[in-house]
């Protein structure tokens, strides 16, 4: 990853006159500034993206005066646009919608993030009838993803959104995505015009606001960031750092020092291995017959952290086959990632997992899964996995696909989907270890494997990417390269598979020894 740079170059031409602030406006970004909503460093988003800058106004609920001058600045910023009803995007923005509601009369609604499982089954709560138009109330825009996740269902119900109103605009394309879904954004304030005041109250020196400005330029929704591809956080609301220090110290930690902090014992068991065995090389045995599959898994053993099956291309799969490659890889110390892919309701995956002629849960350490099911996915494999007699399923650990390696895949073009796969994984953190990614998505608490790896970059002509191991490890700071053809079909496999470990080791040396 890149940091912020430190300064943005001197002005060629005088920069253009700051928009004029009105005092109400400059006493309530300083309010904010001094409870604590505005906060100035190096922080790694929940994208992975490292930030100068970590806006906070869920702190807004601690200082009643301040929310109200708030809901008078939101009220004000939509002066004249008619509308019937309110409705705050959760959950910041909900204190911001109720003080503008109690403040000016208008009537809430109120959107559930989740749909309730029982009862009415309702998204939208609150009065209304179809035909209204509801003015959508959110605390800070980026992409405006959050904005149209509440608009959807709202529309859902006839209701009328033409307009939402923010108290900040990261000026990162977040107007423009909305203007194109037909709602118009009124925002209280630009990021820009809050570093122009906290510059000019002395509250921040003029690095900071160049290293700020300099970030929302780099960093616009669609554009390719400077950082490794890293797309600029998706997730319109307040943001959620993963923690507040700096993102190069965590790419700098060992695996034995990131195995301290992941909590499925199957993901600290494979860190642990990988520098034990000083690999982080997965070999993907795409193979089609049980023979081929076990000689590879021997030839390759001594080289890998894990090798990585698809059961179901096994012509001749029988119940033997689990257990043999068990047996293989107890002797080489390696994990068997079962490249499964589920990808349905939480009832079917119970039985895929555990089930069938593969039944995988009786000799695969890994699983993984698609979050396009939602929660439940997790829930069904965790259920499998409870009510198993065998106690090396009940260590199973999970990885979800935040991105893929194919061109055009939408979990990486879909705004918001990454992100929603990382909070999917947060909330499951003693199963769901890690994330089959292009690179670090999320925090040094989970493991990343990348497939699509190869010596050199370019494509199969079906869809597949490749990146080689030095990009892949040291730049986009993966864990694990998973290599499939560049092995399984190279006339030696033991060998090439040693060359990939190597080159795989000398990325991660380099990246956690601060050579780069
Ligand atoms: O996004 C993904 C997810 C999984 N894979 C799997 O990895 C290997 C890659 O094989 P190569 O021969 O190195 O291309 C294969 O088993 C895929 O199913 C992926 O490529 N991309």
């Amino acid at each position: 990853m890149v940091d912020a740079p430190a300064a943005a170059p001197a002005p060629a031409a005088p920069a253009p006159a700051a928009p004029t602030v009105s005092a109400a406006h400059r006493a309530l970004i300083l309010a904010l500034h001094g409870a604590g909503a505005v906060k100035f460093g190096s922080f790694t988003l929940k994208s992975g993206i490292q930030s100068p800058i970590y806006i906070d106004l869920r702190v807004t609920v601690s200082h009643p005066t301040v929310l109200r001058e708030v809901a008078t600045a939101l009220s004000g910023a939509v002066a004249g646009v008619p509308f019937d009803l309110l409705c705050g995007v959760p959950y910041t923005a909900l204190p911001f919608a109720t003080a503008m509601s109690l403040a000016g009369g208008a009537p809430m609604l109120m959107r559930r993030k989740e749909a309730k499982e029982y009862g009415t089954k309702k998204t939208i709560e609150g009065a209304f009838e179809k035909g209204q138009t509801v003015l959508v109330v959110e605390d800070l825009v980026t992409s405006g993803a959050s904005v149209l996740e509440t608009v959807g269902p709202l529309k859902k119900e006839g209701l009328e959104v033409h307009h939402v109103v923010a108290l900040l605009d990261r000026e990162q394309g977040g107007s423009d995505a909305l203007k194109s879904q037909g709602v118009d954004m009124h925002a209280v304030f630009t990021l820009s015009t809050v570093m122009d005041v906290l510059e000019k109250e002395g509250k921040i020196d003029e690095e900071t606001k160049a290293s700020v400005l300099s970030f929302i330029q780099s960093n616009q929704v669609g554009a390719t960031a400077p950082n490794n591809g890293v797309k600029a956080p998706e997730n319109g609301a307040t943001e959620k750092p993963l923690s507040p220090k700096p993102a190069e110290k965590e790419s700098k930690l060992t695996y034995l020092q990131r195995a301290e902090k992941v909590k499925n014992v199957t993901g600290r068991r494979l860190l642990e291995l990988m520098e034990a065995k000083k690999s982080n090389l997965a070999v993907a045995a795409d193979v089609t017959t049980k023979a081929q599959l076990l000689e590879l898994a021997e030839a390759v053993g001594p080289e890998i952290c894990m090798l990585k099956t698809h059961a179901d291309i096994i012509a001749d799969w029988d119940e033997g086959t689990g257990p043999a490659l068990a047996e293989i890889a107890k002797r080489h110390q390696f994990l068997l990632f079962e490249d499964r892919k589920f990808a349905d309701i939480g009832s079917t995956v119970h039985h895929q997992v555990s089930g069938g002629l593969h039944s995988i849960s009786k000799w695969a350490h890994v699983i993984n899964a698609h979050s396009m099911p939602g929660p439940g996915i997790i829930s069904g494999l965790k259920k499998a996995v409870a009510e198993t007699d065998s106690e090396m399923a009940k260590s199973l650990g999970l990885l979800l696909l935040a991105e893929m390696s194919s061109e055009g895949n939408l979990a990486t073009a879909l705004p918001g989907y990454t992100q929603k796969t990382i909070e999917m994984a947060e909330a499951e953190k003693e199963f769901v270890f890690g994330f089959i990614s292009t690179g670090r998505v999320a925090g040094d608490d989970f493991v990343y494997l990348t497939p699509g790896v190869k010596k050199s970059a370019g494509g199969d002509g079906l869809g597949q990417q490749y990146n080689t191991p030095e990009k892949v490890i040291g730049e986009k700071e993966s864990d694990v390269i998973i290599v499939g053809r560049g092995v399984y079909q190279a006339d030696n496999p033991a060998k090439e598979a040693k060359a990939y470990r190597e080159a795989g080791w000398r990325a991660y040396e380099t990246r956690v020894s601060g050579s780069q």
